[in-house]
């Protein structure tokens, strides 16, 4: 006997957001983080997620006129970049991964750090106003945070920030969520990933589902 499953894409889509929507805790979010907070829980596959996502107010408005107006999409990881929907994306929006930029293992080197910290300098040039999306590297998203002490550094127009894993994930967020530089969200704790911080770039790139 063969398999009988869901074949159609969008019914898939369909169902599954409206599962999410049934199931999750969803009341604390405005419309705009809403539909950020559904794609990501879609995307771990995790009703509950929700418990630990966190906006600073404004944020997702923020981000999404950021994009609109042609904001850059930085990434720590080319799993994120390649992640994003491109027709999604409001402003032909660049999408910049410079973590294998061949110059970024000496300059780790000469850092005494991680690549992916490395790779965070080369954003400098494209920092004002841009979109941030850190899903895999607590080193990116700590060495971000050093460079925004400096006020002279550019100010991003939103840093989405959900690394993950155990050691640095956890900390790195509550610092950002401790002292926002800019508008800012953040998954809480370990959880986190490249496909979580992707979901929510695409959400926020998208009109409401
Ligand atoms: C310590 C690191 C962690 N990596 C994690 C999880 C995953 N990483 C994957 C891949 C393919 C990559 N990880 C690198 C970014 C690599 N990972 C690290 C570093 C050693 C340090 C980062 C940090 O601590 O901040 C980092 C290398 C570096 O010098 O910066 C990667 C560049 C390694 C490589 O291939 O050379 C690479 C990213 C490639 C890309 O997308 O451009 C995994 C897919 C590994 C796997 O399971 O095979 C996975 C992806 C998770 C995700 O959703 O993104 C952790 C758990 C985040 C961990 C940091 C925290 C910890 O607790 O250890």
């Amino acid at each position: 006997m063969p398999h009988l499953y869901e074949t159609d894409g969008a019914t898939i889509y369909l169902h599954s957001f409206a599962t999410i929507r049934a199931e999750a805790d969803l009341a604390r979010f405005t419309p705009e983080e809403e539909v950020v907070a559904v794609r990501m829980i879609h995307a771990a596959g995790m009703v509950g997620l929700e418990q630990h996502i966190r906006f600073t107010p404004g944020m997702a408005v923020a981000a999404r006129a950021a994009l609109e107006a042609g904001a850059p999409i930085l990434c720590d990881a080319r799993m994120v970049s390649e992640g994003i929907t491109r027709p999604r994306l409001p402003a032909g929006n660049a999408v910049i991964c410079t973590l294998h930029d061949p110059e970024v293992p000496e300059l780790a080197g000469a850092m005494g750090n991680t690549r992916s910290a490395a790779a965070v300098e080369l954003w400098r040039p494209h920092l004002e106003g841009a979109i941030i999306a850190i899903g895999n590297a607590p080193t990116a998203l700590f060495h971000l945070l050093n460079l925004l002490e400096d006020p002279a550094t550019p100010r991003p127009a939103a840093i989405i920030g959900c690394p993950v894993g155990f050691i640095g994930a956890a900390e790195s967020k509550a610092a950002l969520m401790a002292a926002p530089p800019c508008p800012a969200m953040a998954v809480e704790g370990r959880l986190g990933g490249s496909a979580i911080a992707v979901a929510a770039v695409n959400a926020l790139a998208s009109r409401k589902e």
